[in-house]
């Protein structure tokens, strides 16, 4: 089975391409720019049949949440029309698509964890411009899954593990919020959600069960829990130590809004295809190792 991903330098698009290693018969190609630029719809088609998949990941976005605020344009440009074309594109191929969204299409103010058919209503430009997309590619392509997930972590990338370290070789002291509640999940523990989704996808049997998902690590917490976590495990691993501090969302202006309460109900992904994420704190001690060297 040969996968195509969008987003090729992203945490999703670099997991996915560690995990396939270690799969036989799967075939992982990355695109990114400058080959497929979602924000030049023109060329989105060409160059996905150009690498003649059998199923598509659409995993490249626009992630700066706070910036998307500055630039709704450039935010449904990318997250909204390209994603259609990339669904619009397999749905001409007959492939089917398997597109990331997020907890931030929610307002988080449920009081439990979201589940699939509740209504979404975001309050910021990116979660806005990703629920846009998430409509367009079931419009174009109906063998969609639309994966929402949170809170993604990774060796690669940009990502609050990163953040934190980072900011703990600078400070003693990190201030966190401590009122905004989800599900880190490890982009590792995707890439192989997502392999054990597209053998379903292109075995023998016909696959009927497309449609929207939740899958986030097991667990949940807040940032600040979060960052203890990072921190604790860094201490552990002979890495940058500092101290968290627990502040309310309203000590820590940003531009964009978030939810108070983005944790995600991942049951019907574990019904559906048998797997289930394993718990954050272990996914992030993975992770931590991975960044630090250390097996
Ligand atoms: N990060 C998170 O916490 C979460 C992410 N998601 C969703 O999961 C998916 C994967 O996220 P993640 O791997 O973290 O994303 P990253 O931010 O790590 O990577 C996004 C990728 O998209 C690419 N990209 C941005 N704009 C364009 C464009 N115009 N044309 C082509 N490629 C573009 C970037 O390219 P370049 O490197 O060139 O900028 C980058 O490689 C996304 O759909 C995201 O919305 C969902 C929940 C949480
Ligand atoms: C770095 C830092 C962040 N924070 C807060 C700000 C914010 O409320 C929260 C998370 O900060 P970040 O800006 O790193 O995370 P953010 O960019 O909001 O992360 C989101 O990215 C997009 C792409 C998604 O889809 C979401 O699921 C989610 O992962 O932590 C602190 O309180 N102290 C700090 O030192």
């Amino acid at each position: 089975m040969r996968i195509v991903v969008t987003g090729r330098e992203g945490q999703v698009a670099r997991s996915l391409l560690e995990a396939a290693q270690l799969r036989k018969g799967v075939e992982v190609i990355a695109v990114g720019r400058p080959q497929l630029d979602l924000a030049r719809p023109d060329g989105v088609a060409e160059a996905l049949e150009a690498s003649r998949p059998d199923l598509v990941v659409s995993a490249a976005a626009y992630t700066a949440v706070d910036q998307a605020e500055d630039e709704p344009e450039a935010a449904f440009a990318v997250n909204a029309v390209g994603a259609g074309k990339v669904a619009e594109a397999t749905a001409r191929l007959g492939v089917p698509i398997i597109h990331l969204s997020t907890d931030y299409v929610f307002d988080g103010t449920a009081d439990r964890a979201y589940v699939e058919t509740d209504p979404t209503a975001p309050c910021s430009v990116y979660g806005a411009s990703k629920l846009a997309g998430e409509q367009a590619v079931a419009v174009y392509n109906p063998r969609h899954l639309i994966l929402r997930t949170a809170w993604i972590y990774s060796p690669f990338g940009k990502n609050f593990v990163k953040t934190i370290l980072r900011l703990a070789t600078e400070r003693d002291e990190i201030a966190v919020v401590a009122d905004q509640w989800g599900n880190p999940t490890s982009a590792l523990d995707i890439a192989d959600a997502i392999l054990c989704a597209a053998a379903m996808l292109g075995g023998e049997g016909s696959f009927s069960a497309f449609g929207t998902y939740h899958l986030a690590g097991t667990g949940e917490t807040n940032w600040s829990g979060f960052a203890r976590c990072i921190l604790d495990t860094s201490k552990a691993l002979g890495g940058p130590k500092a101290r968290v501090r627990d502040i309310a969302t309203a000590d820590y202006p940003t531009r964009a809004q978030r939810p108070a309460n983005s944790r995600l109900a991942s049951a019907k992904f574990a019904a559906t295809f048998g797997w289930r994420a394993p718990d954050w704190r272990k996914s992030t001690d993975i992770v931590a190792r991975h960044i630090f060297n250390r097996s």
